[in-house]
C-alpha cells in the first residue's frame, strides 16, 4: 500500500519541485526559453556553453518580435522586456511599482553591501543625499584630479623606450581606474559629509546617516565604477586599435582642443569635444559594460495586452524583470549593422533617429546610474591623454573579433585584452 502511495506521490512531488517552477511563464501564456530544472536557462553559463552577454543576446533574439518573454535565473522566473516603449513605461512612467533592484544577498548576513544605494529598497533619501556628490559643480571641482591621474598614466608609458609597448589592458585600466576611484571616494565623500559629526549625519528630514551607511556608499561607488569604466576602456581601446580611421579622426580633434587650450585641458573643453562624445557613445553601444539591468516589482502591476497574441501579465511583489541592453544594441532594427563600430550613429544628424529607450547605457528613470557624469569624465580624460601621446595598435596577441569568455557571468573576453602603444613623435 505504502509502495503504491509512494509511486503515486513521488512523480507529483518531483513535478512540483523540479518542473513547476520552470513552467511559470508557460502557465501565464508568456513565451519562454526552454529551461532546465533547477538551473533554469543559466545552465548555458554553468556548463560553459555560453557567456552571460551572449545569453542575453540569444534570449533577446529568440523573441525579439515579442514585447516580453520569460527566462529562468535558476528557479527564479525573470521577465525580459524586449520593447523600448515598455521599458520606458515600467521604469519611468510607472516607476512607483518598480522602485528597487534585486538585492544580491541577504541584508542580515551582509549589512555593508545591502545598505548600498544599488541594493536599498525604495528611492530613499540616500539617493538625494548622494546626488550631491555628483553635481556638475562637484565634477568641475574633481576634474583637475581626474585629469592629473590620466596624465600620470600616459607619462608612465612615455618614460618607456621600447617602440611598441605591449599591455594587457584589463589589468592596466583597472589599475588606473582604481587610482581615480580611490581619490574620488576618499576625497569627495568626506568633503560632502565634512560638516557633520562623524558618527551621525543629520538628514534634512530628521533622519540619520550612520557610519555603516557611509561605508556602504563608499564601497559601492568604488566597485560600481571600477569594473564598468575599465571594461568600457578595454573594449574602447580595442575598437580604436582596429579602426585606425576613427582613432586618427579622434586624435585630430584632441590636437585641435589641445592647441586651443594651450596644452591645458579643462572640464568644458573636454565635454565640448563632439567626436570624442560620438566615439564614447559608440563604445558603450557596441560593448555595454552593464549588459542588462533589473527591477523588482514593489507594488502589483499588470502589463495590459497590446497585440492579439498577448494576455494580461500580472506581476506581483517580488517579481523581477530585466531590460536586455546588449540584445537591443545588437539588434539591426535599432542599430543597422550592429557589429560595425561606427561613431557616426551618434552624430548630430543621426542621433535623433535612435529609437527612444533603445540606447540606455546608464540605465533609465529615477534609479539610473548616479555616477554617469563621473564615468564620462574619467573615460574621456583617459582617452584624451592616451591618444595625444600614443597610437593604439593591435599586437600579435590581440584577438579579433573579441569573443566573450564562456561560462562567465561577466563581459570578459577569451585570451585577455592585448594592445600595443606606439609613441607619437611630437
Ligand atoms: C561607463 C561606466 C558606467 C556605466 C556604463 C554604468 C552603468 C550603470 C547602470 C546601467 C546602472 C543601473 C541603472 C538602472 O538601474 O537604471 C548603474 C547604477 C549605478 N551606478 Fe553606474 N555605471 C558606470 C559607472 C559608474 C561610476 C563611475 C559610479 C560611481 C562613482 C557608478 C555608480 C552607480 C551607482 C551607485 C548605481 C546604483 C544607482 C541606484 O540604484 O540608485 N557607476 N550604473
Amino acid at each position: 500500500m505504502l509502495t503504491y502511495l509512494l509511486l503515486g506521490v513521488a512523480p507529483v512531488g518531483l513535478w512540483y519541485v523540479f518542473i513547476r517552477p520552470v513552467i511559470y511563464f508557460e502557465r501565464m501564456g508568456v513565451k519562454q526559453l526552454r529551461p532546465w530544472p533547477i538551473l533554469g536557462n543559466l545552465y548555458v553559463i554553468v556548463f560553459r556553453i555560453s557567456n552571460i552577454c551572449d545569453f542575453i543576446k540569444y534570449a533577446y533574439d529568440s523573441f525579439s518580435k515579442s514585447r516580453y518573454e520569460g527566462v529562468y535565473q535558476f528557479n527564479r522566473p525573470v521577465l525580459i522586456l524586449n520593447n523600448p516603449e515598455l521599458i520606458k513605461e515600467l521604469t519611468t512612467k510607472d516607476f512607483d511599482h518598480f522602485t528597487d533592484h534585486k538585492a544580491f544577498n541577504n541584508p542580515e548576513a551582509d549589512p555593508l553591501w545591502s545598505n548600498n544605494l544599488f541594493s536599498l529598497k525604495g528611492l530613499k533619501q540616500m539617493r538625494a543625499t548622494l546626488n550631491g556628490s555628483f553635481t556638475i559643480s562637484k565634477m568641475k571641482h574633481m576634474f583637475a584630479l581626474i585629469n592629473e591621474t590620466a596624465q600620470n598614466f600616459s607619462r608612465h608609458f612615455m618614460k618607456k623606450e621600447e617602440n611598441l609597448i605591449q599591455l594587457e589592458r584589463k589589468d592596466i585600466f583597472t589599475r588606473i581606474h582604481i587610482s581615480v576611484d580611490i581619490k574620488f571616494t576618499l576625497l569627495l565623500l568626506p568633503l560632502f559629509f565634512k560638516y557633520v559629526p562623524p558618527d551621525k549625519v543629520k538628514f534634512k528630514q530628521a533622519r540619520y546617516l550612520r557610519n555603516d551607511d557611509i561605508s556602504s556608499q563608499t564601497l559601492l561607488s568604488f566597485f560600481a565604477g571600477f569594473e564598468t569604466v575599465s571594461t568600457a576602456f578595454c573594449h574602447g581601446a580595442h575598437e580604436l586599435a582596429m579602426n585606425k580611421d576613427v582613432q586618427d579622426k579622434l586624435r585630430e580633434e584632441i590636437r585641435e582642443t589641445d592647441k586651443l587650450n594651450n596644452g591645458k585641458l579643462t572640464y568644458d573643453a573636454l565635454l565640448k569635444m563632439k567626436y570624442m562624445d560620438m566615439v564614447f557613445c559608440e563604445i558603450l553601444r557596441k560593448w555595454p559594460p552593464v549588459f542588462s539591468m533589473d527591477r523588482v516589482c514593489t507594488k502589483p502591476y499588470t502589463i495590459e495586452p497590446k497585440y492579439p497574441d498577448e494576455k494580461p501579465v500580472h506581476l506581483k511583489v517580488g517579481d523581477v524583470f530585466w531590460f536586455p541592453m546588449f540584445g537591443l544594441y545588437r539588434d539591426p532594427k535599432y542599430f543597422p549593422k550592429p557589429e560595425v563600430f561606427d561613431p557616426e550613429r551618434f552624430s548630430d544628424e543621426n542621433r535623433d533617429q535612435i529609437t527612444p529607450y533603445s540606447y540606455i547605457p546608464f540605465g533609465v528613470g529615477p534609479r539610473n546610474c548616479i555616477g554617469s557624469r563621473f564615468a564620462i569624465l574619467e573615460s574621456k580624460a583617459l582617452i584624451y591623454n592616451l591618444l595625444l601621446n600614443f597610437e593604439i595598435v593591435p599586437t600579435k596577441k590581440t584577438a579579433n573579433p573579441l569573443k566573450f569568455s564562456q561560462g562567465s557571468f561577466q563581459n570578459t573576453v577569451e585570451g585577455g585584452f592585448w594592445l600595443g602603444l606606439k609613441h607619437i613623435k611630437q
